[in-house]
């Protein structure tokens, strides 16, 4: 067999490394570049022929004073710059994830060699990470709609449930407040009657926006019914929660809605039944029993008021 002639690999590999969309670089023992492509360059905001020569760490300090290159968010390099030696000189093999101010990412390996050299390597991972990126807003946007009440923008049943049963779970745990307001407009039926469906769904939203106004933050209004919205109230004991019933009760009762079909001033009342969370209960659901219970009492009596009922 004819053997092949020996093949001089050294520039062909330097070839390879220079044309390859990947960054690629090599310290020696006193963290000295002493080969680079560009895009290892790159990721300094430098060029390969100025990085050879240079410490990393000035190549880095040089990234952070300009701002080019690598992303490094500190008011103390030197620091900073310390404990990424530190990190990086406990393993062999570092891998991370790092971006650029041009809005690259790259997918780092870095392999401290026995010989005391350090081989440094990036793979682009910038489509990776905008596909990541699109596919978690794209997700948060399902997670919107699977939640939210498509006519008031509020949470709808499905949310309910959930935050009901972790507001309950935590105040079970933490001993906590809890109170629940569940609210039926009165006379939905007639409102629809005289102002149309569409009429009906525009005192609908309205209605959600005056209640969500006189809320906190970590209150939470729910659409779980055609006119039957609940309220959730964590930290709030029972006369804190007929406070805050009563003064919904009284922003509708006084308000005047209207619809696009009529200039005429539509008035509302809402029926409101209250309970809060007794030593005895186990699950939202006999929180819940107890309010739709106060609430029916309150349309009982005679509607736009509100009721609260005490456990059994
Ligand atoms: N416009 C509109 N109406 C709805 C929607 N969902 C339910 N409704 C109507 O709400 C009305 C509820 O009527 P009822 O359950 O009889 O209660 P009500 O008329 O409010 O009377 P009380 O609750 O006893 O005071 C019905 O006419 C439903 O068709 C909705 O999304 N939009």
């Amino acid at each position: 067999m004819p053997q092949s002639p020996p093949v001089n690999l050294e520039p062909i590999l330097l070839d390879a490394l220079k044309l390859t969309p990947n960054c690629f670089g090599v310290l020696n023992q006193d963290k000295e570049v002493i080969y680079c492509n560009q895009h290892f360059a790159s990721i300094f905001g430098t060029t390969a022929e100025d990085a050879i020569g240079k410490k990393s760490g000035d190549l880095l300090r040089h990234a952070w004073e300009t701002k080019q290159g690598v992303i490094i968010n500190t008011d103390d390099f030197e620091q900073w710059l310390e404990n990424l030696h530190k990190l990086h000189s406990e393993k062999a093999l570092n891998q991370y994830e790092t971006d650029l101010s041009d809005g690259r990412w790259f997918k780092m390996t870095r392999i401290n060699l026995d010989s005391g050299y350090t081989i440094i390597m990036g793979a682009d991972i910038t489509n990776l990470k905008q596909a990541q990126t699109s596919l978690e807003q794209a997700h948060q946007q399902i997670e919107s709609l699977v939640n939210t009440d498509q006519l008031t923008g509020m949470h709808n049943r499905r949310s309910y449930n959930q935050l009901a049963k972790q507001e309950c779970a935590r105040a079970i745990r933490f001993n906590q407040q809890l109170s629940l307001l569940v609210i039926d407009i009165d006379y939905f039926k007639v409102i629809n009657d005289n102002f149309g469906h569409d009429g009906g769904d525009s005192i609908l939203k309205q209605f959600a926006q005056i209640c969500s106004d006189l809320l906190r933050q970590s209150d939470s209004l729910s659409r779980i019914g055609g006119e039957e919205f609940t309220i959730i109230l964590p930290m709030t004991d029972g006369e804190g929660a007929m406070i805050i019933a009563e003064r919904i009760r009284e922003h509708i009762a006084k308000h005047s809605f209207h619809t696009t079909q009529t200039n005429n001033n539509i008035n509302v009342t809402v029926s409101i039944g209250v309970s809060s969370l007794t030593a005895g209960d186990k699950v939202i659901q006999d929180l819940f029993s107890r309010a739709d219970m106060a609430m029916y009492c309150a349309k009982r009596g005679g509607r736009n008021q509100v009721q609260q009922t005490q456990p059994v």
